[in-house]
């Protein structure tokens, strides 16, 4: 399909267009595959697991494939491994890098999150004493968020679904806002050609306005001195530096400059106020068309304190309960909601019975289990938070009973183990959890995120 003439000609003077090789490398339907590792999850032989070719320049957890696997029919897929991105996603890492804050427990938001590829990001970057808050303001886009983060085994994520107006009322409070806006979509002209379709130079402005809205609306919510990094996956001046120029103009705030940005990398500089732009095109990099600049509050806007709220008391029977289940060389926070029992760092427990008096919030640390009847009853969550379980007895499977498991079908296993709990495993990372019973074992894995497709 054609790409729109209206976009080649708005893209002249965009710095760093070539439009003859913009135009062959769409004509090209090339297939990149990239994948970023969870450093949580480390695979025993990574290196020749799958099929890596290199590794993406600006993201150490980064690597292209030579070939697209079948990602479904991976164990470690569904184990929080990995997580399939784009390349030019990855350059967040370099913002994230560069900012010299990662040092510090830090407090950020990820505003529109969902799948939740910039969340496991970013997760794997800050320290665990910090706190994400990932929010998705399309309600229907939140399990996606949810299933992925559980996966990701992400303990010190707090999920919202807010409009980015709901979170701005709380000044001040994060130190850090990614913002991969909503945006037209040109930048997927290769892979998506129903892209192509929904696009026009009205889909441009539209979008160009919603930015700016929502930029508007959540700028408040930045602290003095923090940091916002922007992105969109679109080629236009008009969702791109043109909303860079909008928050300098309308919020005194600086445009800034990365450094060591390898000019072999093909990455397009684009000057912005005293900052830059980096620009990503097809022709030029081994990546989807992407965009991304990094801005900085004025340290002197006001300051306000958020004072951490009284907690709510969890049961001590509860606790007592929670405990049996958790690593006890971990420190967690306990919270209980009706027969619910959540876990979380002690950071997030604090920012997150600040966020529940004024947010919708769908999502804090993972969930442990269920209380019935005087017993907690394990939940999926749990056993994909890797850190918390070395307590609970696990079962290494081959790949055709991983397969099977994450199927929700029945599994042959020889050895005889006594009755209860285990967690089953491939390659030692964690797929969910089984209950023996006599000469049969209970599936526990979600029906929801089974595997659907014929695994033979
Ligand atoms: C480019 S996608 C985000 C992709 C995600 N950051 C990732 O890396 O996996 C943009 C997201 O913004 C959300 N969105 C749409 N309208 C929005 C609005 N008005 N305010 C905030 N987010 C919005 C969309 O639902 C979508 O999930």
């Amino acid at each position: 399909m054609a790409l729109p003439t209206a976009l080649l000609e708005s893209l002249h003077h965009v710095p760093g267009y070539d439009e003859n090789g913009f135009i062959r490398v769409h004509e090209s339907n090339l297939n990149i595959t990239s994948v970023r590792f969870n450093k949580y999850k480390p695979i025993a032989g990574e290196q020749e697991y799958l099929p890596l070719k290199r590794q993406v320049p600006w993201n150490e957890a980064g690597y292209y494939l030579a070939e697209r696997p079948s990602f479904t029919l991976d164990p470690l897929f569904h184990a929080g491994a990995y997580y399939v991105q784009e390349a030019g996603s990855m350059f967040v890492a370099q913002a994230l890098q560069q900012s010299g804050m990662l040092d510090k427990p830090l407090t950020v938001l990820d505003l529109c999150a969902a799948p939740g590829g910039k969340t496991t990001l970013i997760q794997n970057m800050i320290s665990e004493q910090s706190v994400l808050v990932a929010n998705e303001v399309i309600k229907t886009r939140v399990p996606v968020l949810i299933e992925n983060l559980t996966k990701w085994g992400a303990d010190n994520t707090i999920v919202i679904n807010n409009d980015p107006s709901e979170i701005g009322k709380l000044q001040g409070i994060f130190d850090i806002i990614v913002v991969d806006a909503p945006c037209s979509g040109s930048g997927l002209f290769r892979r998506d050609k129903n892209a192509i379709k929904e696009w026009s130079p009205e889909a441009v402005t539209l979008c160009s306005k919603r930015q700016q809205r929502i930029l508007s609306d959540i700028w408040p919510a930045l602290k003095p001195g923090g940091l916002m990094i922007y992105s969109t996956c679109s080629y236009s001046r008009e969702e791109n530096e043109n909303i860079a120029k909008f928050l300098e103009e309308t919020n005194h705030a600086e445009i800034l400059e990365l450094n060591n940005i390898d000019k072999t990398w093909g990455i397009v500089e684009s000057p912005v106020g005293n900052g830059t732009g980096y620009r990503f095109y097809p022709d030029k990099v081994d990546s989807e068309g992407f965009f991304l600049c990094c801005v900085r509050k004025s340290d002197t806007d006001g300051h306000i304190q958020y004072l951490s709220e009284a907690a709510d008391k969890t049961d001590k029977k509860t606790e007592a309960l929670a405990k049996d289940w958790l690593n006890a060389n971990t420190d967690y926070q306990v919270y209980q909601n009706k027969e619910q029992v959540f876990a979380m760092p002690l950071p997030t427990f604090k920012l997150f019975n600040v966020l529940k008096k004024h947010l919708n919030i769908r999502k804090a640390g993972f969930k442990v289990g269920d209380i019935a009847h005087n017993k907690l009853v394990p939940d999926h969550a749990l056993a994909l938070s890797e850190k918390y379980t070395a307590n609970i007895d696990g079962i290494e499977l081959n790949k055709k009973q991983a397969l099977q498991y994450l199927s929700k079908l029945n599994f042959d296993f020889e050895e005889d183990i006594k009755d209860g709990w285990y967690i089953v495993k491939y390659r030692h990372l964690s797929l969910g959890f089984v209950k023996k019973i006599g000469n049969r074992f209970n599936n526990y894995y979600p029906k929801d995120w089974r595997i659907r497709q014929s695994i033979d």
